[in-house]
């Protein structure tokens, strides 16, 4: 039915071992092969991506197998989660069950704006909260620069207006438990077969470990939605300079003006135009520290340096994060610092412990 000679493309939605699990564009129809990649790419250093796009040969649609050959130029890498070709991150969050923390949320957007991607908020559960909770929401949202969708999965409310912004894009799905993630995705993904996959059994394995990753293609049109739990440690771990950056508050400061300072790390110094009272103001503070003290770790232990975990081309951002350090650094106990590591610890100690088991 199909000629070997015709150029077949398709997006590689799982990735374990040396298979690949890739959805082939065949018009409204899409069907998944487990691929293998040609040698002569492994020879010439090609990695093959969850989110690459590639070409695809000796495609045996009976068997459902094929060959990797070329895999097309990326839009965006980020490496933790592995994704190629990201464009924007779903945040997702409950307005209630569990109650919106600000500190939390604030601690997941910066994660987020580290990576240079997009931001898509969304909160869940409103059939839980008044009107009023909402708008109050919506309010205090805006101050911080972000204007979210306000949803409820249970009661299918602002769910297709949330699915526009999806549309023939890859989206990284990320927030923490028991907002409703999953219900999301079975509401948005309503092939079940298509969440499980045919040939992903050997695929399951690890499914909930911090590097797994998998593309779930959404109904009615093109976008995938990458299940992401390695995106759920909001470690920030990124650079102290860059921190401000991460908030559109701080950025639209930094934007129209300059601290005295280049250097300025907007604390105490004199002329500086990001301090003021802005209402994240003080988790910057927090998370500052945080990443000084992170920093400070790195340098007296250069050898982890060399395990890079974030990376992002395109869109003329640059960024570099170390890998996940592990428990037993230890922060010295300012009274703040110690209580942020530990409501962050509480909140990801499983995603720690099950860190890297399958990789
Ligand atoms: N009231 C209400 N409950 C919801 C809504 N969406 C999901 N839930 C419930 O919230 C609970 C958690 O939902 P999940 O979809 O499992 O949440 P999750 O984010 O995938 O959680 P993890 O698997 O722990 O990451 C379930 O009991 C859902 O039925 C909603 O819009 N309103
Ligand atoms: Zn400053």
């Amino acid at each position: 039915m199909y000629s070997d000679s015709a150029d077949l493309y398709g997006t590689v939605l799982a990735v374990q071992a040396n298979f690949y699990r890739v959805g082939i564009d065949l018009g409204s129809d899409r069907e998944i092969l487990l691929c293998t990649r040609r040698a002569r790419l492994k020879k010439i250093g090609q990695t093959v991506m969850v989110g690459d796009r590639v070409r695809v040969e000796e495609a045996d649609f009976v068997d459902k197998q094929g060959a990797i050959v070329e895999v097309c130029p990326r839009k965006t890498e980020i490496d933790r989660p592995p994704v190629a070709n990201a464009e924007q991150v779903l945040l997702v969050f409950a307005i209630e069950e569990p109650s919106l923390d600000a500190w939390q949320l604030s601690r997941f957007l910066v994660k987020a704006e580290s990576t240079g991607l997009d931001i898509i908020l969304a909160l869940n559960k409103i059939d839980l909260v008044s009107s009023e909770a909402i708008e109050e929401w919506r309010k205090r949202l805006r101050d911080w620069g972000y204007e979210p969708f306000f949803v409820s999965v249970a009661e299918d409310r602002g769910i297709s207006e949330l699915l526009a912004r999806l549309n023939a894009k890859i989206t990284l799905l990320a927030g923490p438990s028991g907002v409703g993630k999953s219900s999301l995705i079975n509401r948005l993904i309503p092939d079940v077969s298509q969440r499980v996959g045919e040939v992903s059994g050997k695929l399951q394995k690890g499914r909930h470990t911090t590097r797994h990753v998998e593309l779930f293609a959404l109904a009615e049109d093109s976008g995938f939605l990458a299940d992401t739990p390695g995106f759920n440690q909001p470690d920030l771990d990124d650079g102290p300079d860059r921190l401000a950056w991460y908030f559109p508050e701080a950025r639209e400061r930094l934007e129209g003006g300059n601290c005295q300072f280049n250097d300025c790390t907007h604390r105490n110094e004199p002329n500086c135009v990001v301090r003021g009272d802005w209402e994240r103001y003080e988790h910057y503070l927090e998370f500052l520290e945080e990443s000084i003290e992170r920093e400070s770790t790195r340098q007296r232990t250069p050898e982890e340096e060399s395990s890079l975990k974030l990376k992002i081309r395109g869109a003329g951002v640059a960024t570099y994060e170390p890998k996940l350090e592990s428990k037993k650094y230890r922060r010295h106990s300012r009274r703040g610092q110690h209580q942020a590591r530990e409501r962050y610890e509480n909140q990801s100690l499983q995603n720690i412990d099950n860190d890297d088991e399958d990789w």
